[in-house]
Parts: structure tokens; sequence; C-alpha cells
């Protein structure tokens, strides 16, 4: 836009207009400002959550639950929030909500600054805690969904057409008549993502949405969730199911005490908590009597994770990729990786596990591998 060939009064009208609205000028264009990021649907920048002591532990002083928690989750992409119990993952869905306050720090829900605003940034989101509760039990599905289609401002002469369209989004269409109390765990699951969906949000927090559902049903809301993100939803999911989230997640990020370890793609996560191959077998004890001899000779180069199982022990070596690039054993193929470990046996006089498999490791092995890592123990 050339400024100089407008009139003085319709060029100060308009500066005016730029000064009081997120809009800059550069060189013509467009820019973003600062909370008007294009493509995010939440962004927090350095929050801190804590909260005060029990009575009966005052003394202690509030207690720091997270920590400088920067996320940013884009439209149309999926950010998975994986720890711990107790690793603060619902509190951050929370305070991503407006549900709580941040200790300090800032909240943008589709560019809308979510603590000075928080009932416009409610009108950009939906939230699914799932459970039983949250509806009208003896209600119907229409009537509960029409009393949250006013709550989320749906306008009343599109409320119905609305409810019908995420009603079928999520396959409960022919159950409006139906009361909630009728339907099965999964259908209340599903009409939980449904009372999300109404008023088109922007961001959608899940948490925990397949947590006690058959595999089933957990399938169809995995499919749901990914068609919701493919419609350019942003969407924060957490979940205690590691191929969930390697299967639906663009990037997870690991937190651990209120921090976030890592957060990027599973090939991020897999090398930040240096981990190539897994190698698993089962261990009889005419075998090997003490795994402490098969600890001893992994060494450094990886971690030995046992279980018993019966009278035999489960384990799992989380081989390191550190020494991919070296001379060890997680260096080579994992046929050269499985050969190494024939000879670990045959040096012995020992059979060689017949069910010995060796795979590329995966977000679960990355897991356990970050919370067997040296000083993990304090803070996990
Ligand atoms: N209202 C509260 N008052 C005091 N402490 C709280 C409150 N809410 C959460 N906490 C504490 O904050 C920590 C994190 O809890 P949060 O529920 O966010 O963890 P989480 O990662 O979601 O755990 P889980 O996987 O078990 O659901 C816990 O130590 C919890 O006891």
């Amino acid at each position: 836009m050339d400024l100089q060939a407008l009139s003085t009064e319709t060029a100060f009208i308009l500066i005016d207009f730029i000064k009081h609205s997120n809009i800059g000028i550069r060189e013509g264009c467009r820019y973003p400002q600062a909370g008007d990021d294009e493509s995010s649907a939440l962004a927090l920048s350095h929050v801190w959550r804590s909260f005060a002591g029990r009575r009966s532990r005052r003394r202690e002083g509030p207690h720091t639950v997270l920590s400088d928690i920067s996320l940013k989750v884009d439209r149309g992409k999926i950010q998975a929030l994986v720890g711990l119990n107790g690793a603060g993952k619902t509190t951050l869905v929370k305070i991503a909500s407006t549900l709580l306050i941040p200790t300090r720090g800032e909240v943008s829900v589709d560019g809308v600054d979510a603590l000075a605003d928080p009932s416009q940034a409610r009108k950009r989101l939906g939230l699914v805690l799932g459970g039983d509760r949250g509806f009208y039990p003896r209600a119907t599905v229409m009537a509960n969904m029409r009393f949250f289609a006013d709550l989320a401002d749906v306008p009343y002469r599109l409320r119905d057409s609305e409810i019908g369209r995420v009603l079928e989004e999520v396959g409960l269409n022919g159950k409006e008549r139906h009361a909630v109390y009728e339907l099965s765990r999964g259908q209340t699951q599903r009409l939980h993502i449904a009372r999300s969906l109404l008023g088109s949000p922007r961001l959608l927090l899940l948490d925990e949405p397949t947590d006690g559902l058959d595999p089933g049903v957990a399938l169809h809301i995995r499919s749901l969730i990914r068609s919701v993100a493919d419609s350019g939803v942003g969407i924060l999911l957490t979940s205690h199911g590691m191929e969930e989230v390697e299967e639906l997640a663009d990037r997870i990020a690991v937190i651990d005490s209120g921090r976030i370890l890592v957060n990027g793609s599973l090939e991020v996560v897999r090398r930040f908590a240096d981990v190539g191959w897994v190698a698993s077998f089962t261990l009889r004890p005419d075998q090997l009597a003490d795994p402490g001899i098969l600890i001893g000779w992994v060494g450094r180069r990886g971690v030995v994770l046992t279980r018993p199982s019966g009278p035999n022990w489960m384990v799992s070596i989380l081989w390191k990729r550190a020494s991919e690039e070296g001379s060890g054993p997680a260096g080579a193929e994992p046929t050269r990786l499985g050969r190494e470990m024939a000879r670990f046996f045959a040096d012995r006089s020992l059979d060689c596990p017949a069910d010995l498999l060796v795979r590329p490791a995966g977000l679960e092995d990355a897991f356990l591998a970050l919370a067997a890592r040296p000083g993990a123990e304090a803070d996990l």
C-alpha cells in the first residue's frame, strides 16, 4: 500500500488503526506481532505453577509443580505430553484451558492472551478431561449437548445443526434421545469429544482420552483425534499409552518433575534418551542364576531391565546409540548385535535364549531409558 497516495486524513486514520491493532507494516506487508503467531493454536511461555503446601506442611513453603515451561501447539498438529504420574501434565492442561492460573508466565490460545481475556480464550478451545462426570446423566444426549452448545456461545439458530455435525463426527448420531447414563464408557468418551468440538475450537486439550477404554474403542477414538487434527485443529494430548503417542503425535514433550526434558519427533526423543536398539529375551535360572553378570557385561553401553516372570527373568537391554558411531555392539546392525549376544552365552557355555529379539527402540524404551538415567531416582 502506498501511504503517500492517501489523503492526510485517511493516512492518519489508517496509522491510528494500525497502532491500536495487532498489525505492523514492514515494506508494505503485514507481519506478525507478539501473541499473533499465525500457526499457533496454543503458546505457553515460561510458565511456572506452585501450590501452597498442605496445612500440615505449610512450613515447607509452596510446592513448585511446573518450572519454566515453554511449549507451542501448531494448528493441524498433535503435540503429546508424556511423563510419569505426578509429572505435571494435568496441571499444564488445566493452565492451557484457563481452569488454572499460572504463578508466572504467558498463555496464548489462538493468538488470544488467555490470562488477560480468559473468556475469549475459552471460546477458542475444547477440553476433554474424560471420565464419567461432566454430563447430566439422566438428561438425554441432545439436552446435554444443547446446554453445552449454549455455554460455547453457539448461535441458537445453528445450535441443532452444530450438534448434529459434531455427533456425526464422533459416530453418535442416532443416540440423541438416549439418556447419557445409558451410553457405554466408549460412547461417553466420544460424547466428551463431541462436546469439546462444539463451536469449532482451534485448540483441543485431551487429557488421557483413551484411558480405560477397550482396544477397539481406543482405536476409534485415535482415528477421530487424527481426523480432527487434519481439519486444522491444534491438539495437546496427554497419555500414558506410548504406542498411542507414537502413532498420533507430531511432536512429543517428555515432562519430568514439572520440567520439559525434551520436545520433538520420536527420533529426537530417542536420541535424547540415547537408546538405539532393544534386545529382549527370557532368561531361565539354569541359564544365568544372576542377571548381575549380564548387567556387568553390558556395562555403560546400555541399560538392562529385568522383571521376574514365574521362575524366569524377562530381560530387555536398551542399547545406547552413542556407540553406533563407535565400536561397541550397539553400533552394529541388529544381526551383529544378536551375534554379539549369542557369543556372550556361548562364552559361558550357556544356551542362547530361543526368543532373543533385537528391534529398534520405541518411545516406551526411550521413556524407560530416561527413567533409568543416573540421578533420575531423585526427581522421578
Ligand atoms: N490443587 C493442587 N494442590 C496441591 N498440589 C497439587 C494440586 N494439583 C496437583 N498438585 C500436585 O501437582 C503435581 C502434578 O500433578 P498432575 O496432576 O499435574 O500430574 P500428572 O502428570 O497429570 O499425573 P498423572 O499422570 O498421575 O495424571 C502432583 O504432585 C500433585 O500432587
